[in-house]
């Protein structure tokens, strides 16, 4: 039974942000949904981030680590021609943001191509995302899973689930029509959940997370339900405990395995009712961690390489599960356990 809630935002919103170059740019991302010329015209100018089917390119940098190709729409379009593509590829870009100097950014999936031709051209290497996960560092990581998202969605949206006809983008590529029917990209509501006894948290792992990974505990939420009676039944059926509070934390879109609206809480339960019964069906493990236990987590290079000693490893720092545990850690360290920590 939920005894109190307590919700606040435990991340500064990014949205609070006044200055007006915000505000400018997102009001030409809006028009630029609306407005099938301005976005074609904005897409002659754009960066485009590629991928091949559904794997980003990532390009190596100058000091050696991997990001995220956000190449000129100019380039692509020469480098495509010189490819032998239809010209008509360029169009099927998606728009996903606006950089800070006002340039649109589009993703595109040229998975029609030979791979090894377009990595060539493009001097990278498309790599599979969750694996690009584990590598990138860069702020783009949000972008090319908001990229990644659409490209699949658009790939699965092709027919009108009412009529079976063909359904048409819009050229932002932020909706499809099938006569007066519009369909806009789906996602699937989440609750991860951090819970704490006031000194330990708890982490699960499911069979297929990577060997030695453990995460915070998950769950969609089902027709009807609210946040926080997905939080409760998610922990009762997974680990067998009773929630007594939670906060709410932060959210975060994430793209496995189909876009899903994450919301992430921390939740308490009473440190005499601790006892774990697991769920095996769901959970492989789960246990109990200690600080200490969380505190050098969070320190280990991941991924961990074959034959390194068994230990647990956490989410890259990406996932908003990281960023729960990162919470959790920083308020046991001030001495603030107790209540929702
Ligand atoms: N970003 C992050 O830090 C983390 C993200 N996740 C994500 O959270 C999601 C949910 O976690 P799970 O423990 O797998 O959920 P879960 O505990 O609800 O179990 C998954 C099962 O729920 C059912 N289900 C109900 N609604 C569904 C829907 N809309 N889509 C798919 N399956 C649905 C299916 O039977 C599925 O096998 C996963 O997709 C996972 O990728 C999980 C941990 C960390
Ligand atoms: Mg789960």
């Amino acid at each position: 039974m939920l005894r109190s809630l307590r919700i606040f935002p435990a991340t500064k919103c990014q949205l609070t942000r006044c200055c007006s170059g915000f505000v400018s740019r997102m009001r030409y991302l809006n028009r630029l949904k609306e407005d099938d010329a301005a976005c074609a015209a904005a897409l002659q100018d754009g960066l485009i981030f590629l991928f091949h089917r559904l794997s980003p390119l990532l390009q190596r940098t100058n000091r050696g680590t991997l990001r995220a190709a956000a190449v000129p729409s100019s380039d692509v379009h020469l480098i495509l021609q010189r490819l032998n593509s239809d010209a008509s590829l360029l169009k099927e870009s998606v728009l996903i943001g606006c950089s800070e100097q006002n340039q649109a950014q589009f993703c595109l999936d040229v998975g029609e191509l030979n791979q090894a031709a377009v990595e060539e051209e493009f001097g990278g290497t498309f790599i599979d995302l969750r694996k690009a996960f584990l590598i990138l560092a860069g702020a783009e990581v949000p972008l090319v899973a908001k990229g990644q998202a659409l490209l699949r969605w658009h790939q699965t949206s092709r027919f009108c689930s009412a009529t079976g006809e063909l359904t048409h983008r819009n050229q932002a590529g932020s909706q499809r029509v099938c006569n007066s029917i519009i369909y806009y990209p789906k996602m699937s509501p989440v609750v991860i959940v951090l819970v704490s006894d006031g000194r330990r948290c708890l982490l699960g792992r499911q069979s297929s997370f990577p060997r030695g990974m453990y995460s915070a505990l998950a769950g969609f939420c089902d027709m009807g339900e609210t946040l926080e009676e997905t939080l409760c039944r998610e922990v009762a059926e997974e680990v067998g405990l009773e929630v007594q509070s939670f906060s709410y934390s932060s959210s975060q879109h994430w793209p496995f395995p189909h876009s899903s609206f994450m919301l992430g809480c921390h939740a308490s339960v009473r440190p005499t009712h601790t006892q774990l019964s697991v769920d095996h069906s769901e959970l492989e493990d789960a246990r109990w961690f200690s600080l200490e236990e969380i505190t050098a987590a969070l320190h280990v290079k991941i991924p961990p390489r074959r034959g390194d000693p068994p230990f647990f490893w956490l989410p890259p720092k990406h996932a908003i599960a990281n960023r729960l545990i990162t919470e959790w850690m920083e308020r046991q360290q001030l001495g603030n356990g107790e209540g929702t920590s």
